[in-house]
């Protein structure tokens, strides 16, 4: 059995993500103890508390300890399976974060997996919907991922309601040797229950930006009458993207320019992958025994998931400089 420390490193959800996940695909029970340790209200989240339920329905896991608030759980799995299902997170918890938990596994299983999974679609501290679709997607897709999104409703905080679709074809991971990609920018800038100018000042602030820096962006606006009100942006080129999500008191102008600048601070670095697609990958490079990228800057998060990663899988993951710029090899 494997021991993880919740409190290492971030000492939030994705450790916990990380572990379940790759105890599931090399079958080996785990016990995370201090889950979320580092959080201001530490322990389960709905969020996390669907995401184990989820695996633990994919592979047949005995868990003990799964409760709302719960720093403790056990986790014992058995074989992969496809499943059909709905999952509803309640409110407006990630359902890209438990994407991110179900997805390495579920390529594992000898059947297709589909999802139909409600909860929100854009919030904070978490990849939006469309980055997982744009940019988490199409970085899987090179190492021989195969999986369709289908955005059917945005969620926004505290409502949420949204809903996305996703379906997993069995497939094979392999490493990749990320390089800087130049691509053009696209994006998309939305809102729901607000007034249509949101969205477009959004876009059209981020647009007036990176063309001040000399670059030319295709960004729709989309507005809607979903259940629950809100605004954001995602904007993205090759393997970089950013996310911004409306609040009240900030002005939709901000809110696009923004996004707009944490875009230009990855693509002038001219890494290969930005810095929260560096962690999202640790887990499938690892999978996969091979790979490597050169990022911006080392997250907490990134490292945290290398160190996690090396506990369940026989790799080690190298740290060198390469032109001014991070980067990561599996060795
Ligand atoms: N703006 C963003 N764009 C893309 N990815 C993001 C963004 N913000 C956060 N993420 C990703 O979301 C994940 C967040 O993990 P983290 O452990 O902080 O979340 P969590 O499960 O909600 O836990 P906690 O509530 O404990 O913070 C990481 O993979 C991170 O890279």
């Amino acid at each position: 059995m494997i021991e993880i420390d919740g409190s290492y490193g971030e000492g939030g959800g994705q450790i916990l993500r990380t572990a379940i996940a790759l105890s599931a695909i090399i079958k080996e029970d785990v016990t995370i103890k201090n889950i979320r340790r580092n959080r201001p209200k530490e322990g389960l989240k709905p969020q996390h508390l669907k995401s184990i339920e989820t695996i633990a329905m994919i592979c047949d896991a005995d868990v003990k300890g799964l409760f709302p608030g719960s720093t403790q759980i056990y986790f014992s799995p058995s074989e992969i399976r496809g499943v059909k299902t709905n999952i509803s997170i309640g409110t407006a918890g990630s359902i890209p974060l438990l994407m991110q938990s179900i997805m390495p596994i579920a390529a594992h299983s000898p059947e297709k997996t589909s999802l139909r999974i409600t909860g929100g679609t854009d919030v904070a501290w978490s990849p939006s919907i469309d980055y997982i679709k744009e940019v988490t997607l199409k970085a899987l897709s090179k190492m021989g991922y195969r999986a369709s999104i289908r955005l059917i409703e945005r969620g926004y905080y505290p409502k949420g309601g949204g809903a996305v679709e996703i379906e997993i074809t069995p497939s094979r991971i392999k490493g990749v040797d990320f390089k800087a990609e130049k691509n053009e920018i696209y994006g998309v800038s939305h809102c729901s229950n607000l007034p249509e100018h949101v969205a477009k000042r959004q876009a059209d602030s981020a647009r007036k930006l990176l063309e001040e820096y000399g670059r030319k962006s295709h960004i729709e606006s989309k507005t809607e009458n979903y259940l629950s009100t809100g605004s954001g942006i995602t904007l993205w080129s090759g393997l970089m993207g950013s996310v911004n999500i409306g609040k009240k008191g900030l002005p939709a102008e901000n809110v696009g320019s923004q996004a707009a600048q944490m875009l230009l601070d990855e693509l002038l670095a001219k890494a290969a992958v930005d810095i929260h697609l560096a962690d999202q990958l640790i887990p499938y490079m690892g999978i996969a025994g091979n790979g490597s990228f050169t990022t911006r800057e080392l997250t907490p998060h990134c490292l945290t998931n290398i160190h996690v990663t090396e506990q369940f899988l026989d790799v080690h993951f190298a740290i060198t400089r390469d032109n001014g710029l991070n980067k990561i090899s599996v060795e």
